[in-house]
């Protein structure tokens, strides 16, 4: 293909949410060029691995709505793509019972009638063996939680884009925009020119705004993904029914710790810390500080006492972190007809369907099937630097 043509709309970055961006916009039968840096697959960003958590239960109801229609379009994509996506596996949520943000989730989940049981200390181990509910902690299951196989969802996406009509064109860096009325993007082999452009770099997404003088308040953190080696073999597996689990927070850390059952690496349970250290994306594993992994051993020896609290394998990801954890959808504030989607702060993948259709209806200029004020980029006001 020369690499001098051009589009109805270029979308930068072939993550989870860019792939279903350019999967809309192909449904919607614009021309689209997909550009992804790095050879396909990669693992070099944050949609990389084989698992992640599709859940409902969030403190805030407007995700919760658009988690009912996410799952619908998962559904859409598993049928259109022949491949299966989702397990149902529940997801356990622990946390102290007076603490805001358990009593939100648990509200939250009630007020949108959301399928879920309530444990107590009396009963909890008979519904979710090898687990100790710390002192003063609830527990509740989001019962049609579970899990999405990752990897496997970026691959059927991207080939449901192509066969829409969609190119792809990886190992191919975007070295420059030019914003216009016809934007001009440049590549390591090429020059593209699109009437729109959708900017969906994960933890480049500042590098990339600079080229048109918008820089958002985005930080990018290193996740340590560990895997941690079930003592009997099978105690956590996902085939036992063993939950998706979150553990809002505890003595030991502020932040989320949260895990899958035993699944795509046999024997091993994934469980993770919900931050990580700042890290450049280009030098992410110059980033050493393990002080995340010494939060978790201390949380697998109290709660998790059939796992051995020395990690098997460590793998990693990146997060790009908003300061109020929400993400950015919106367009740019001088060129309407660059969008951005970015700053997905760790929990983004279970909405990719509906980031798709938001970002593809942002860049055709239709009105957003949802109240995007809590995305806009407006609320960074003080923030934001722009040098237009
Ligand atoms: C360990 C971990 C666990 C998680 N768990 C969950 C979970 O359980 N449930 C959930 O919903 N979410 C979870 N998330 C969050 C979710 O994975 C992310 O929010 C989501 O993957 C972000 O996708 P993205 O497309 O924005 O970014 P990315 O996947 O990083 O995609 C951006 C792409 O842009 C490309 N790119 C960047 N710059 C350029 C350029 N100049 N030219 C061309 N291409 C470029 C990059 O190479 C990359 O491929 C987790 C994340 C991590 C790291
Ligand atoms: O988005 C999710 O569901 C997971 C677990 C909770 C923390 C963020 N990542």
């Amino acid at each position: 293909m020369s690499t001098n043509q051009e589009f109805d709309c270029v979308v930068i970055g072939a993550g989870v949410q860019g792939s279903f961006t350019a999967y809309q916009l192909a449904k919607h039968k614009q021309k689209t060029l997909l550009l992804e840096q790095f050879i396909l697959p990669h693992t070099r960003g944050s949609s990389h691995g084989q698992t992640r958590i599709i859940r409902k239960a969030y403190d805030e109801d407007f995700y919760v709505n658009m988690m009912d229609e996410s799952y619908e379009l998962w559904a859409q994509l598993e049928r259109e793509a022949g491949v299966k996506l989702y397990r149902q596996t529940g997801l356990l949520v622990m946390g102290p019972e007076k603490s805001h943000y358990y009593e939100q989730v648990k509200n939250t989940l009630q007020r949108n009638k959301v399928p879920m049981v309530t444990l107590t200390s009396d009963n909890f181990n008979q519904h979710i063996p090898h687990v100790k509910l710390t002192e003063g902690n609830g527990a509740v299951v989001e019962v049609t939680a579970g899990v999405l196989y990752a990897d496997r969802a970026l691959k059927a996406v991207q080939a449901q884009f192509q066969k829409l009509g969609g190119v792809i064109r990886d190992n191919e860096m975007v070295m420059d925009i030019k914003p216009g009325p016809i934007v001009t993007v440049s590549t390591s082999a090429g020059v593209y020119r699109a009437k729109r452009v959708v900017i969906t770099a994960g933890p480049w997404a500042n590098r990339l705004l600079a080229h048109t003088g918008l820089q958002l308040p985005l930080e990018v953190v290193k996740i340590n993904v560990c895997y941690w080696k079930e003592k009997v073999p099978g105690s956590y597996d996902v085939r036992r029914r063993f939950p998706c689990f979150i553990l809002t927070e505890s003595q030991e850390s502020k932040e989320h710790i949260y895990g899958l059952p035993s699944n795509e690496y046999p024997g091993l349970v994934k469980i993770c810390y919900h931050t990580g250290s700042k890290a450049d994306p280009d030098q992410r594993d110059q980033q050493t500080d393990r002080s995340d992994i010494n939060i978790l051993q201390r949380c697998v020896k109290h709660c998790f006492p059939g796992l051995i609290p020395e990690p098997a394998v460590v793998e990693s990801c990146l997060y790009t972190l908003t300061p109020d954890r929400h993400f950015v959808l919106d367009c740019h504030p001088t060129y309407s007809n660059i969008v951005i989607g970015a700053g997905f702060s760790g929990h983004g993948f279970k909405f990719g369907p509906i980031m798709g259709k938001l970002l593809c209806e942002l860049s055709l200029g239709e009105v957003p099937s949802y109240d995007l004020s809590p995305f806009r980029i407006r609320r960074f006001q003080a923030k934001s630097k722009s040098a237009l």
